[in-house]
C-alpha cells in the first residue's frame, strides 16, 4: 500500500470506529431509560439486542476496550436470563460498573492516538436542546454546556424544533417563553408534549416575563422548572440535575433494616425488579454501619425488631450529622395510627402499612429518592462554579480516603489558588474577576476525569481529589491545566490579560493511619511553597 492509501484507509477507519461510540450510547440509553421503568423481558431483549451490535461493531473496527465491555454486558444478561429474567442487586451494580466504564472508555483511532475528549463528550449522551429568542446567548451558552460535558444544541424557529424532535428526543429542552415571538413557547411545547410518547422534561425561561399567569401556562404544559432573569450554563445543569433528571445516572441504593429474612427479600426482589439496589440488614445494631460502607439513599425500616426497634433506629440514625437528610419509611403491620404518628416523629418520612402493593413501594421510593438527591445536589454545589461546596469536597475526601484504604488504592489531592487575583479585582472589577473563577472551574471540569472531584473551597481556592493517581501523575495533570489555563486570555478594561495559578499536590497514604483532613493540610503546606518560590507552579509535598 503507498503512503496515500494507507493514509486513506486510517481516515476511513477511523471515521467509522465513531459508529462504535454511536452503538455504546444507545446501549447506555437503554439502561437509564430501564431506571425509570419497571424491569420487563422487552428492557432485557433490547440491552441484550445492544450489547450485540456494539461487540461486533467494536469487534470490526478493532475497540478493544468497547468489545470487553460488550461481553461482559452479554454476560451479565445471560445470568439474568438464567435467573428468570430477574435482577438482582449483583447485577445492577455489575451492568452500573460497566456502563461507567463505557462511558469513560477512549476510542482508539488508527493513528494510535486517543480521540480529542471534547469529542468523546460531544457524542456521549442524549443532547439538551436550547430554544431561546436571544440566538446568540443560545450559541454561547452551549459552548460552556460543551465545557462541562453536556452536549447542548441550538434550536433556531419552530420548523428546527420540529424537525429536531422528530430525528431524536433531548435530555430536556429548555424552551425561552417568547421563542420566536411573544407567548409562543408555550405555544410550540403544548405541541411538542401533544405528539411526544412520553412527557419530554421541559424547563422554562424568561428574561423578564415570570407572572402567575405565565407560570401557570407552563406548568400546566408540564414544566419541570422556569428560570428567571440571567441565563447561565452551572444555573441549567443544576436544574437539569436537581429537577428535571435527579439521580437519573445512577441506580438508587436502599438500605432495607428488617428481622424477617422473608419480608426483606421480598422487599429487595421488588426493588430488585425497577432496577434499584438494595442491602439487606437483620441486625439494626449493625444499621450505621451499613449506612457508612452502601452509602443508601434511602432506608426502610420495620418498626418491631428484637435488638432495636425501628424507631429508636431511626432517632440514632438522625443523630449522626452525615445522615440527616437520608429519607426513612417504615414498612410495618401497625395499623394504629397513634402508634404510626409516634413513630414518624422519631425521624421518619412516611409510613406504609403492610402489605404494601409493589408499585406503591417503588413509587414512594422512587419520589423519596428523586426529591432527596435533588436537593442533596443543590446542597451540595457552590452556587457560581456548580463545583462542589467546601463542606462537601471534604466529605467527599474521606470517603475516597476510606475507599482507598479499602482497595488499596492511590490518591491524591491536590490544593490549587489563582495568583494575584485581589489585583484581578482591583484592576478589572469585581464581575470579570467572578468571570475568571468560572472559566477556571470550567477548564476543570473538562480536562478531569469523571472519577475524579472538584471543590470550591474557598475565593479563588480549588480542591482536587484524583484517585488512582499518585503524587507524580496528579502533579503532571494539574501542570497541563496550569498550562491551558495560563492561555485562557480575559477581556479587562485596559486590553487582554491573563492568569495563573500555584498548587500544591499531597498523594495520600491511606494505610498510614491518618486522618483524611490532613493531606489538604499537607497539599495546603505544598501550595504556600508554590507561592513563595514566584507562583505559577505546581510543587509536590
Ligand atoms: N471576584 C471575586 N473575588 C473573590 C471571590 N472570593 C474572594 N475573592 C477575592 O480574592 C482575593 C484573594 O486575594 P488574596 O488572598 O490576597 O490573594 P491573591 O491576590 O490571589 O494573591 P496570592 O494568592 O498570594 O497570589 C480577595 O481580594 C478576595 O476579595 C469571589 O467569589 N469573586
Amino acid at each position: 500500500m503507498t503512503h496515500a492509501q494507507q493514509d486513506v484507509a486510517t481516515r476511513l477507519k477511523n471515521h467509522f470506529s465513531v459508529r462504535v461510540i454511536n452503538e455504546a450510547h444507545y446501549m447506555a440509553e437503554c439502561w437509564h431509560d430501564s431506571q425509570r421503568a419497571t424491569w420487563t423481558p422487552d428492557t432485557a431483549r433490547n440491552l441484550q439486542q445492544a450489547a450485540g451490535r456494539l461487540q461486533r461493531y467494536a469487534e470490526r473496527y478493532e475497540q478493544r476496550e468497547h468489545q470487553e465491555i460488550a461481553a461482559q454486558v452479554l454476560q451479565v444478561m445471560q445470568q439474568v436470563a438464567s435467573d428468570q429474567g430477574r435482577l438482582t442487586t449483583a447485577t445492577i451494580e455489575v451492568l452500573d460498573l460497566l456502563m461507567q466504564r463505557l462511558c469513560e472508555a477512549r476510542l482508539q483511532l488508527a493513528s494510535d492516538q486517543a480521540m480529542p475528549d471534547a469529542e468523546q463528550v460531544r457524542t456521549r449522551s442524549k443532547p439538551l436542546y436550547l430554544a431561546l429568542d436571544d440566538r446568540g446567548q443560545a450559541e454561547l451558552l452551549a459552548t460552556q454546556l460543551a465545557f462541562y460535558g453536556m452536549q447542548a444544541q441550538v434550536l433556531h424557529d419552530a420548523a428546527g424544533l420540529r424537525e429536531a424532535f422528530g430525528k431524536r428526543y433531548p435530555l430536556a429542552l429548555i424552551m425561552d417563553v417568547d421563542f420566536v415571538a411573544e407567548g409562543q413557547g408555550l405555544v410550540l411545547v403544548a405541541e411538542v408534549q401533544s405528539r411526544a410518547e412520553a412527557r419530554v422534561p421541559v424547563v422554562f425561561f424568561s428574561s423578564d416575563r415570570a407572572d402567575a399567569m405565565i407560570r401557570l401556562a407552563a406548568v400546566r404544559i408540564g414544566g419541570e422548572a422556569f428560570l428567571q432573569g440571567e441565563l447561565e450554563a452551572p444555573a441549567i445543569l443544576e436544574v437539569i440535575e436537581t429537577t428535571v433528571v435527579p439521580g437519573m445516572r445512577e441506580p438508587s441504593r436502599v438500605l432495607v433494616v428488617d428481622d424477617s429474612r422473608a419480608q426483606s427479600m421480598l422487599t429487595a426482589r421488588v426493588l430488585n425488579s425497577a432496577v434499584i439496589m438494595t442491602r439487606t440488614v437483620h441486625n439494626p445494631t449493625l444499621a450505621l454501619r451499613e449506612l457508612d460502607e452502601f452509602n443508601p439513599d434511602l432506608v426502610i425500616l420495620d418498626m418491631y425488631m428484637p435488638e432495636c426497634s425501628g424507631p429508636e433506629l431511626a432517632r440514632m440514625i438522625r443523630q449522626c450529622d452525615r445522615f440527616d437528610s437520608i429519607p426513612i419509611i417504615y414498612q410495618s403491620a401497625e395499623e394504629d395510627l397513634d402508634k404510626q404518628l409516634w413513630a414518624m416523629q422519631q425521624g421518619a418520612d412516611d409510613f406504609l402499612t403492610k402489605p404494601v402493593r409493589p408499585n406503591v413501594l417503588i413509587a414512594t421510593v422512587r419520589n423519596r429518592v428523586a426529591r432527596a438527591r435533588g436537593l442533596k445536589a443543590r446542597m451540595v454545589r457552590d452556587s457560581l462554579t456548580g463545583l462542589y461546596n467546601h463542606t462537601h469536597i471534604q466529605q467527599l475526601l474521606e470517603e475516597s480516603h476510606e475507599r482507598a484504604r479499602r482497595l488499596s488504592r492511590r490518591l491524591s489531592v491536590v490544593m490549587l489558588d489563582i495568583d494575584h487575583f485581589k489585583q484581578v479585582n482591583d484592576t478589572h472589577g469585581h464581575p470579570l474577576g467572578d468571570r475568571v473563577i468560572k472559566s477556571l472551574a470550567m477548564l476543570l471540569k473538562q480536562r478531569l476525569r469523571k472519577s475524579d472531584m472538584i471543590g470550591r473551597y474557598g475565593g479563588e481556592e480549588f480542591v482536587l481529589i484524583l484517585p488512582d493517581a499518585d503524587g507524580i501523575q496528579a502533579a503532571a495533570v494539574v501542570n497541563e491545566l496550569l498550562e491551558r489555563f495560563r492561555h485562557m486570555d480575559f477581556q479587562g478594561v485596559s486590553g487582554a490579560f491573563s492568569c495563573s495559578f500555584s498548587a500544591g499536590v499531597a498523594e495520600c497514604r491511606p494505610d498510614q493511619d491518618q486522618p483524611a483532613l490532613d493531606w489538604i493540610t499537607l497539599a495546603d503546606q505544598a501550595l504556600y511553597s508554590a507561592k513563595s518560590r514566584g507562583r505559577n507552579q505546581v510543587v509536590i509535598a
